[in-house]
């Protein structure tokens, strides 16, 4: 048996064609939306993931505006760039690229933007709305990777409510948020959320009917750590090499092996990546609606 892809490249191309269709009509009435994004040294992979969110924006027709900063810069560099943003008229959204360098205090970072306009859905006043939205829909932006993951699963019609989703990792832009999500009332999941300290990991993902891999461990789970036909969503994302044509090789949590027990199974690259950026999108073109 081989295991349903769950396709990023694909899903991310349907939605983006889905929110051309919203920025043509906030066109006519005379609002572009602006996404900014703000990115502090040159890591490769953040480049990357930067670059990826600026062609998408162009893709639907979203203006895209990009603040870079040098490894070197202090904290009082991050919050003038971050005060120019909450003040830019033409910045409807925008994100800082995360992690920032060693001595810059992320948090703090996250708690200066001015929540309108947090298009990652990771300022704390956006992060208590999600923690507050127990029923019903939220008004505020959600962040991006989490929601990617339950549109993927939604949209290859994966059964979500009253099945037991294992989450590997507990970090903020996708384990802790992604526990939020899927036990909100509509979702409807059981969660159990792991981390370096669980005990058995394995014996968590043996039960569970969705599994998603957030610790950027290339091959951490294994075939015979997966039900047969369970779902299996993979966010980790490690670069192992280069390829022939010099670009970066990447690697998920998720061994090949994997592809001949789960029911369904997202690839690395290509799979949930390509949904964080389509999420991103989502955000600043609705948060352009509510302007
Ligand atoms: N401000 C934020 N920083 C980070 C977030 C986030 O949601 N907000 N999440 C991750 C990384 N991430 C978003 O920026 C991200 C990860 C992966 C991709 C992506 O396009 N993946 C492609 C491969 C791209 C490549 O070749 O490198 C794929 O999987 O096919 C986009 C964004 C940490 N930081």
């Amino acid at each position: 048996m081989t295991a349903i892809r769950l396709d990023g490249v694909a899903t991310a191309a349907v939605i983006k064609d889905e929110l051309k269709t919203r920025v043509d009509a906030l066109r006519e009435c005379g609002i572009r939306p602006g996404l900014a994004t703000l990115l502090v040294g040159s890591d490769p992979a953040s480049v990357s993931y930067v670059t990826g969110k600026h062609r998408d924006s162009a893709e639907i027709g979203v203006e895209s505006i990009k603040v870079e900063l040098p490894e070197s810069a202090s904290m009082a560099d991050v919050e003038a760039a971050i005060a120019d943003l909450n003040s830019a008229p033409e910045v409807t959204g925008y994100i800082v690229q995360l992690p920032l360098p060693t001595g810059l205090d992320e948090h703090r970072t996250l708690e200066l933007m001015d929540p309108a306009k947090d298009a990652d859905g990771l300022h704390p006043f956006n992060l208590g709305k999600l923690v507050l939205g127990v029923d019903g829909e939220i008004d505020t932006p959600l962040p991006c990777t989490p929601n990617g993951v339950i549109e993927l699963l939604r949209r290859y019609e994966v059964p979500i409510a009253g099945k037991h989703v294992t989450v590997i990792g507990r970090g903020l832009t996708v384990g802790r948020p992604l526990g939020l999500l899927l036990t909100r009332k509509g979702i409807d999941a059981t969660v159990t959320l792991t981390h370096s300290r669980t005990p058995d990991i394995a014996a968590e993902v043996r039960r569970a009917d969705i599994v998603v891999a957030a610790v950027g461990v290339p091959g951490l789970v294994k075939a015979d750590w997966v039900k047969p036909g369970a779902a299996v969503v993979d966010v980790g994302i490690a670069r192992v090499g280069t390829t022939e044509s010099g670009r970066a090789k990447l690697a998920g949590d998720v061994a090949p092996e994997v592809w001949d027990t789960a029911g369904w199974v997202s690839p690395v690259p290509g799979g949930v990546g390509l949904l964080t950026r389509a999420m991103l999108l989502e955000n600043v073109v609705s948060a352009a609606e509510r302007l």
